[in-house]
């Protein structure tokens, strides 16, 4: 079933428009990250699936129902979706156990004792229900946040930034432990992130905006390894950009030498563009008479960050060979692969 589509929708503060024509389809049970940098629209995204952003056209279905769009507008409190934000929101003067409760339409207090129950157990929090939000770390907040939400039973949960106050030392933990609880329970998620590190350890799905737009939607993998454009390429980790020009529908020459690529290139003959080359798709071997020259090194752990120079421009390589060091000579090969040039 599709638990999110997005048709067309476009929204404007005073007249500027933020959402450009955005597309988007989500499957049930599915965890999908809008990354992108700051002011690119993701907040203002969110806010509209919530029903708290007017939507000037388009349309934005839940689970097949129209929440806003073909004449109709669902007000926020009936949409059924949960939110959880970077402060997490809670209310200060309620227990974690009256905050968890809050939205719940339960009446009977037996059933109202076991949900909480339920929920304190899947977000670890037992035992805390009497504490006030001030007597909890940040993470226990978040983890009362999920739970408030949960118990709700949301069709969709829409997440802002919900990591980016918890403490770098437990945040991929937690967003683990958050990921495998929205898993087991086959909830949707929309996570809102400006970190692609955040995405790749939190989401199935990637919807990469820049300046309202979706440039592209897919798996890590995809946008990794088969980049729309530079900017989804940049966006997503480190590259090489290195010049070739095309020989036939599997090879370019290089200043590396011919570099073979597994997937038939769209590109014609002659065509020169770059390669994108990411540091672990290149190899080093150390060779007194090859064209590159380690120039800088850094070790860092189990595998070394190098820079090395050929043909006048500096390359970043990720290297488990630890040993090489600058001014020595070495051969950069790329293993065939899908390559991917602009
Ligand atoms: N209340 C507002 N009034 C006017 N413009 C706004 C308002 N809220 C957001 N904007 C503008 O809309 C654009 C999109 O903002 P939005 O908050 O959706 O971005 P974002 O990608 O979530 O950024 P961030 O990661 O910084 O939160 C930005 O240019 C922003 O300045």
């Amino acid at each position: 079933m599709t638990a999110l589509s997005i048709t067309g929708v476009n929204s404007e503060y005073q007249g500027v428009r933020v959402l450009d024509g955005l597309d988007l389809q989500m499957e049930q049970g599915e965890i999908l990250a809008l990354l992108g940098p700051s002011g690119c629209g993701k907040t203002t995204l969110l806010r509209a699936i919530a029903g708290l952003q007017p939507v000037s056209s388009g349309c934005i279905h839940v689970q097949g129902q129209c929440f806003n769009g073909e004449g109709n507008f669902t007000p926020s409190e009936q949409r059924g979706v949960g939110m959880i934000f970077q402060d997490y929101a809670l209310f200060p003067h309620l227990t974690v156990a009256d905050n968890i409760l809050f939205g719940v339409t339960e009446k009977d207090s037996f059933r109202r004792g076991a949900l909480l129950e339920e929920m304190l157990t899947l977000v670890k929090l037992e035992g805390l229900e009497k504490r006030y939000p001030h007597e909890l770390s940040g993470g226990q907040q978040q983890r009362v946040s999920i739970a408030r939400a949960l118990a709700c039973k949301p069709k969709l949960l829409l997440l802002d930034e919900p990591f980016s106050n918890i403490d770098s030392q437990v945040r991929g933990e937690l967003m683990m432990e958050i990921r495998a609880i929205l898993k087991s329970r086959k909830v949707s998620a929309v996570f809102v992130t400006h970190s692609k590190d955040e995405a790749f350890v939190f989401a199935d799905k990637l919807a990469l905006f820049k300046e309202g737009r979706i440039v592209q939607h897919g798996t890590a993998e995809e946008l990794y390894y088969s980049p729309a454009e530079r900017y989804v390429a940049d966006f997503l980790g480190r590259g090489n950009y290195v010049p070739v020009q095309v020989v036939d529908g599997f090879n370019v020459d290089s200043p590396l030498g011919q570099l073979v690529s597994t997937s038939e290139l769209t590109w014609p003959s002659q065509y020169s563009g770059e390669v994108l080359l990411r540091p672990q798709q290149l190899t080093l071997e150390p060779d007194d008479a090859a064209a590159g020259v380690i120039r800088d090194r850094r070790f860092l752990g189990n595998f070394c960050h190098y820079q090395v120079e050929i043909a006048s421009q500096l390359l970043e390589v990720r290297s488990q060979l630890t040993q090489l060091l600058p001014g020595q000579k070495v051969q950069i090969r790329a293993e065939a692969h899908p390559l991917v040039i602009f």
